[in-house]
């Protein structure tokens, strides 16, 4: 019998750093024969971008596929089964595929797929890595603080209910067999432990816990957890395991068009404001600065907004500029779009 292809899945909540770590593992595969499979929420392909212009030569053109705009685990016959069969078909076949989730996905649906018959005999889940922002669950985004919780409870003798973005979070941690606690360098030790601390308290079971900054982590680690996860589904809880489907109400995201930016110092400003005003989540896109021969990435997680220039702009390449914007249900996108200068 052939052996199967593993696959990793890599998730982890909005701006985690799931493209970085898939990044810097590329840049360390050591000649293995990687592909990925990057599935975003919102329109424009970045992160696909962000991945080809790394000029890796372990990554060329073919061994990115892009599902975008769409929920990967609700276009599984559509989209996932016939580019996982795409990439089987060609003559070098990947040794390894590594499927970047959007932020917002749940994993456990998309393991599931991998029981269609088109691919259960040819490809296994080697692992689940989840991605966590060391620096945004240190400031309480993605589970309340213990302490707060229980005043809450001795005033009103109740709890609220978790929140969209506390059931994703959990959801994707309690389907992980590796969770890397990313972006280290933001945080003092003794926040790291809190967020550790909470990480743990949240797992029904072991999970490895893998501390690192800008996704660095070993590639024989990540990519060698030897899981066959797909036949492990009834230790991964999810808050949907009840519901036929599931619903993408909670979240929106809308892309902003901006006019050239001659002051990039002064979009960042006020990239910063609005998204702590608006409440926006994600913002990433590129910019046309002018006079300048590359365009400027710009990446916002929460209020931090980092811009880097990427790549040239290509000769037959329109230099716009544009931005995704994510956020929860019911963020403003006219008052959004207005603030930041949006035509
Ligand atoms: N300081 C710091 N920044 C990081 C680290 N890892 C990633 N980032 C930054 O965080 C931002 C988001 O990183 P991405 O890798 O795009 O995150 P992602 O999880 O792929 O984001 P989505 O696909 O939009 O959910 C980028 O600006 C990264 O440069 C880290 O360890 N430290």
């Amino acid at each position: 019998m052939l052996s199967k292809t593993p696959a990793t899945i890599v998730t982890g909540f909005l701006g985690a750093g799931k493209t970085t770590l898939i990044r810097s593992l590329l840049e360390r595969a050591g000649g293995r024969r990687l592909a990925l499979i990057i599935n975003e929420f919102g329109d424009v392909g970045i992160d696909g971008e962000i991945l080809r212009a790394c000029g890796n030569p372990t990554c060329t053109e073919d061994d990115v596929i892009e599902l975008a705009n769409g929920c990967l685990c609700c276009t599984v016959a559509d989209d996932f089964v016939p580019a996982i069969e795409k990439l089987l078909a060609r003559p070098q076949p990947p040794e390894h595929i590594i499927i970047e989730t959007s932020g917002l996905a749940l994993p456990k649906p998309l393991v599931q797929a991998f029981h269609w018959p088109a691919i259960k005999s040819r490809v296994t889940v080697d692992g689940v890595v989840a991605v966590v922002d060391a620096a945004a669950a240190a400031e309480g985004r993605f589970a309340p603080d213990p302490a707060a919780l229980a005043a809450q409870k001795a005033e009103s003798g109740t709890v609220d209910h978790e929140t969209p973005i506390e059931e994703v979070f959990e959801d994707q941690l309690l389907c992980a067999d590796l969770i890397v606690v990313n972006k280290t360098d933001l945080v003092a030790a003794a926040d790291l432990a809190r967020v550790e601390d909470l990480i743990r308290g949240a797992l029904n079971r072991d999970a490895k816990l893998l501390r690192a900054a800008n996704g660095s982590v070993d590639p024989l680690v990540l990519l060698g957890v030897g899981g066959a996860v797909e036949d492990d589904l009834a230790n991964r809880p999810s808050h949907h395991d009840d519901e036929e489907g599931h619903d993408h109400d909670d979240f929106t995201s809308f892309v902003v068009e901006l006019p050239a930016q001659p002051d990039p110092a002064a979009l960042t400003r006020l990239l910063e404001e609005v998204a702590g005003v608006h409440g926006v989540l994600r913002l990433k896109g590129f910019i046309d600065v002018p006079g300048k021969p590359m365009r400027l990435l710009v990446q916002g997680v929460g209020t931090r907004i980092q811009t880097h220039y990427d790549r040239l702009w290509k000769p037959d390449e329109p230099r716009r500029s544009r931005l995704v914007v994510i956020g929860e249900t019911g963020l403003d996108r006219e008052a959004v779009t207005r603030a930041v200068g949006g035509v």
